[in-house]
């Protein structure tokens, strides 16, 4: 088959990506990019309108990617359809990035003009080699005092290895150098090179349910054209639909006849079920489909596992219907039903990290109204059985007893760390604390060193990244990646209440911490545990063996007792204060236990004793 010309539209498509480490600027420059375009009228400027989510504004932090069109009128006197793909820069959410990197023909490398090259930078470049794009450095923040551009294109070159001679220089706070961004998205980032007169093949790339249209996909059209009361078939599971609507995102949805080749746009098909659709699926024609699917999303698998349970045992249909439309947004969120003798019915969830649970718990409570209780995060162990049978375990209570286990394996990562040589002492420090192997040591340039360990994950997911930022003075970043399960000495501790076992306060802890965690939690626990008209002894044992224990005492509470006086209102804020703290208790046998109980275990440090 031959491939048709392009169209005279697709002529002036340019499909990008703006990737950056966390905090170089990325959602500030989509800001000033659809000010300039007149995309979105001053009044209505909101900062950051690309993060709408509420949780993304308070947090300033872009979680979910998104995709907007814009039209730009180039000095060559052509109008251009710009698409722009915001994308996300926490690690955590690294898995967005290559989603939306795989809808574009370029990417904008933004990096802080004071901060130079950071260890996401890197991540994200290379992803975007990966994906063939065309890269464009951007060197941002240029107004900062401490800007060094020189010195950024130099860390560009030698760290990344691409030029960066003709870097744009821009301050997305002033709005200084966008203009000349915009011309050389135009001159660098090429056309789409889809066929039009080809069998529709789009890319799914994200998608998001809404309670009146169902579900609601963004795709890039790579050849082909799709309109609405066309009859689409998702090429995974043969599954068809009846197209109702298409449209561009220019910010709000604007709807549109077609969407045709190199177009990133919606589409919605009255698609009701949120399992039908896959985020790296290719969309078809049913009646003209094309021969090969695109090459689907590297998969994603989750790194930490927490219970989740509602603190209300008749919303668990709700917390189900909740966690199946998060997971739409978001492929990586996995879920399967749990039992707790202690909590009840709930649901074992797979996260990418601690901000990624964190994220998705506010936002069940938020956006669904839910009051949850989670169980400490816990990575996956492998666990060979006396009888040379391999078991995944992600939840510490099913570990099985100790004489039934012959080996038990965690998952290693490969983190590089990349530091100025000044911090190289600190981190290798910690990394050591933390049970880290030393693997090797590269001079990125003459004062950048990426320091290369392989940690157990368990010791990464907790508080890695925060000790290895206040070690280096926020000056070192971090990147990891599974590569693999090895052997190690872990434990089960059981936490009892009152001689009671707590299936959902179990932990797995490394041999070496037992005894230490162990005192620390319970100690944590006597703090947490409110006092209740009888006296709980809190014990933390292995196996048979207790290694501490510690009693909170029987008392009637009363909250407004120490207050003097009669301020009502203070007494009433309060109570409030007590009624809203009691709707994260559970009811475990006859004690109350609060929310703080089942993450105390991420507070206790393994260096004090
Ligand atoms: N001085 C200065 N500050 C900037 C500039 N661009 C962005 N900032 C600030 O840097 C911070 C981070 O900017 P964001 O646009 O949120 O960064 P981001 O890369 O999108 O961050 P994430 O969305 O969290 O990945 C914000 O406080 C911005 O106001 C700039 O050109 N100059």
């Amino acid at each position: 088959m031959t491939q048709s010309d392009p169209t005279e539209k697709q002529k002036y498509i340019r499909n990008f990506s703006i990737v950056a480490h966390i905090d170089h600027g990325k959602s500030t420059i989509a800001d000033r990019i659809l000010e300039m375009t007149d995309t979105v009228a001053k009044r209505d400027m909101e900062n950051q309108v690309l993060d709408d989510m509420d949780i993304e504004r308070e947090r300033g932090i872009t979680i979910k990617l998104n995709a907007v069109e814009l039209k730009y009128q180039a000095q060559d006197g052509h109008t251009y359809t710009f698409h722009l793909i915001d994308t996300p820069g926490h690690v955590d959410f690294s898995y967005e990035v290559s989603r939306s990197l795989a809808a574009c023909e370029g990417a904008l490398l933004v990096v802080d003009a004071a901060q130079g090259v950071q260890a996401q930078t890197m991540a994200n470049a290379y992803l975007a080699v990966d994906n063939d794009l065309e890269i464009v450095p951007v060197i941002n923040k240029v107004d900062l005092p401490s800007a060094d551009p020189d010195q950024v294109k130099l860390e560009i070159a030698d760290m990344i290895g691409i030029d960066a001679d003709n870097a744009v220089l821009t301050s997305a706070k002033t709005g200084l150098g966008i203009a000349g961004l915009l011309e050389r998205i135009v001159q660098d980032v090429p056309a789409p090179s889809g066929d039009i007169s080809a069998p529709l093949k789009a890319l799914i790339f994200d998608s998001v349910y809404d309670s009146y249209r169902g579900v609601v996909l963004s795709i890039r059209v790579i050849d082909g054209q799709v309109k609405v009361g066309d009859q689409i078939e998702l090429m995974s599971n043969g599954k068809k639909f009846e197209v109702t609507e298409v449209g561009v995102m220019s910010p709000k949805a604007v709807p549109q006849t077609q969407l045709s080749v190199g177009d990133v746009g919606y589409l919605s098909a009255s698609i009701k079920s949120v399992q039908d659709t896959r985020v790296g699926d290719t969309i078809t024609l049913a009646q003209n489909p094309t021969q090969e699917s695109l090459s689907g999303y590297r998969k994603i698998t989750p790194m930490v596992y927490s219970g989740m349970y509602p603190v209300d045992n008749a919303k668990y249909g709700d917390l189900r219907e909740a966690l199946e439309k998060l997971q739409l947004n978001d492929a990586s969120l996995e879920f399967v039903p749990e039992t707790s003798q202690a909590l009840g019915f709930g649901f074992r969830v797979g996260f990418l990290g601690l901000l990624h649970m964190d994220v998705i718990q506010e936002r069940l409570e938020r956006e669904f109204n839910l009051d949850l209780i989670m169980t400490a995060p816990s990575v996956n162990y492998k666990v060979v059985s006396t009888d040379g049978t391999t078991k995944i375990i992600d939840n510490p209570s099913q570990m099985p007893d100790p004489s039934e286990i012959q080996e038990i394996q965690e998952p290693v990562v490969k983190a590089e760390i990349m530091v100025p040589q000044d911090y190289v002492g600190a981190v290798m420090e910690l990394a050591q604390r933390k049970r880290g192997q030393f693997q090797t040591m590269d001079y990125l340039d003459d004062y950048h060193v990426n320091v290369i360990y392989q940690l157990p994950l368990a010791e990464i997911i907790y508080d890695f990244f925060d000790a290895l930022k206040s070690n280096t003075h926020g000056f070192a970043s971090l990147d990891y990646q599974i590569i693999g399960y090895q052997p190690s000495q872990m434990v089960k501790m059981d936490i009892l209440l009152n001689s009671e076992p707590v299936d959902a306060l179990s932990f797995i802890v490394h041999e070496q911490f037992a005894a230490n965690r162990g005192r620390q939690i319970v100690q944590k626990l006597k703090g947490i545990i409110p006092r209740q008209q009888f006296e709980i002894a809190i014990q933390a044992a292995i196996g048979n063996k207790i290694v501490a224990r510690s009693t909170v005492k029987a008392y009637r509470k009363d909250v407004t007792g120490p207050l003097y006086g009669g301020d009502q209102t203070r007494k009433n804020k309060l109570l409030d204060k007590q009624k809203r703290g009691k709707k994260r208790m559970k009811e475990v046998g006859s004690v109350t236990v609060p929310q703080a109980a089942f993450m105390a275990v991420l507070q206790v440090d393994d260096e004090s004793k």
